[in-house]
């Protein structure tokens, strides 16, 4: 398979899809990125990677952090994560409050804000530096060009009412230990961490390939655990449009209102797109686009 220039073909015939969607702005910091910017990079699980247009350019990950968050916790405490939270699909926006009320405080999937504060508060009983160890967690996955953005962790720590509703919904459930204002700096950071789609793919992989990094061979989760996080992506990984990726794409996945987009194809690769316009679910439209046609065009989905 040619994946470079089937890149380039993809990158060609989406780029005017450009205009149709709007850049996040309800984080005042996401709403300065320019809604132009468009990158595509993939990994194999062998270590070739191809890439094109601002592939290399680190953005806002936003919620496909939550993977990362899911991933460390289930590292750290297994199957005690499913304890205080769900494996469905929400059917609702990502930062949804009315399904928690419902269901007394615990929230669907990891996936949607309300989880991912679960495991955040989860992550907190056993981490000293949340923070730096979060980081950590990521170069273990083999993506070195990373960093928090500063500026937007506290843009989102400032007008995250919604988030803090959800954390004092859930605390008065006894689903949150920790302080609301805690778990709300450890999650705004996650999402705020900054990383290319070089970078993004890569450190899927481990997901592509049984949970193990094919770089280091270092096993970061066991292969039931991996295939348990590629279902919550491909089932709850774009909300309330999941089940429309699924029968566009075919592939588990997970985006962030930053414009980024991953896809894990098991045994074979990750790939990763980023372009800012999303549409009124807050997925990124020539994301989806791009993958759909990936997908089409190399006949690889999980179906
Ligand atoms: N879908 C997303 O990327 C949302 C993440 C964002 N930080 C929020 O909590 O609203």
């Amino acid at each position: 398979m040619n994946y470079q220039a089937l890149l380039d073909e993809i990158y060609t015939e989406v780029q005017p899809l450009f205009g149709q969607g709007h850049v996040a702005d309800y984080i005042p910091e996401l709403a300065k990125i320019d809604g132009r910017k468009f990158g595509i990079a993939l990994e194999t699980v062998e270590g070739e990677c191809f890439k094109i247009g601002d592939a290399t350019e680190r953005f806002s990950i936003q919620s496909i952090s939550k993977v990362f968050n899911l991933a460390l916790g289930i590292r750290i405490v297994g199957d005690q994560v499913w304890e205080r939270v769900g494996v469905e699909p929400s059917g609702n926006p990502f930062n949804s409050l009315v399904q928690l009320e419902y269901e007394k405080g615990i929230p669907r999937n990891p996936f949607i804000n309300a989880g991912a504060l679960v495991i955040t508060d989860i992550l907190l009983d056993h981490l000293d530096h949340p923070n730096e160890e979060m980081l950590a967690f990521v170069e273990k996955l083999r993506c070195l060009d990373i960093n928090y953005n500063e500026e937007v962790a506290q843009s989102e720590i400032q007008t995250g009412y919604t988030n803090l509703a959800l954390a004092n919904f859930m605390k008065a459930y006894q689903n949150i230990n920790h302080g609301v204002e805690q778990v709300l700096d450890a999650y705004s950071h996650q999402c705020s961490i900054e990383m290319s789609c070089v970078g993004l793919a890569k450190s899927f992989l481990f997901l592509a390939n049984g949970g193990i990094v094919p770089k280091t061979g270092e096993r970061i989760i066991t292969a039931i655990q991996a295939k348990r996080i590629n279902a919550i992506m491909l089932t709850c990984g774009f909300y309330d449009e999941a089940g429309a990726f699924a029968y566009l794409v075919g592939l588990p996945g997970k985006s962030g209102v930053g414009g980024g987009i991953v896809a894990v194809i098991p045994k074979k690769l990750a790939i990763a797109v980023w372009s800012p316009e999303l549409n009124e679910r807050g997925n990124s439209i020539r994301g989806i686009r791009a993958l759909e046609l990936f997908a089409t065009r190399t006949g690889m989905s999980v179906f």
